[in-house]
């Protein structure tokens, strides 16, 4: 079984605040913060699957050409017998450029913070590595 393949989004606005999503109750790590996005699907890029996904999510518009690859993240994750482990491999992309105001459509919560203020939010594993590749880009 391949590793299931998830694109993260980390949306910097122009106070350099970044959009982080809380996880609602009854998902998987549900209350949870993540970068919002989703599973990339069978035959799409990693960009095109984080431009369908923040729409679905976020309501926001975005081009392709408007992620930058920042890091990524992975372990092995363990589902109910008879289903055997699998891998889980979480990509992030940082964003500036995007039309519309995020709202959280699915459910859940959205919030803009500084960096030092996502270190202090209780985060999904992966986003946790991630945020210190992010913070690690954005000069430490
Ligand atoms: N952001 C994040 N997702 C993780 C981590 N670990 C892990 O297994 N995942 C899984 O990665 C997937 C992310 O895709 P998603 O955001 O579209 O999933 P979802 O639960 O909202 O929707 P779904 O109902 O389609 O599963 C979920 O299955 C989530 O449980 C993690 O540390 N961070």
């Amino acid at each position: 079984m391949p590793p299931l393949l998830v694109v993260a989004g980390a949306l910097v606005n122009r106070a350099g605040l970044v959009l982080m999503h809380r996880r609602p109750p009854g998902k998987h790590l549900e209350g949870l913060w993540e970068f919002p996005g989703g599973k990339v699907e069978i035959g799409e890029t990693p960009p095109a699957a984080l431009a369908r996904e923040l729409t679905e999510e976020l309501g926001v518009s975005i081009c392709d050409s408007a992620f930058q690859p920042c890091g990524f993240a992975h372990e092995m994750r363990d589902f109910s017998p008879p289903q055997p482990p699998r891998g889980i491999v979480l990509l992030l992309y940082s964003c500036r450029i995007w039309t519309g105001i995020p709202a959280p459509l699915e459910g859940g919560e959205l919030g803009w913070f500084a960096i030092r203020q996502i270190e202090s939010l209780e985060l999904a594993p992966l986003d946790r590595v991630l945020l210190g590749q992010l913070r690690a880009g954005f000069g430490g």
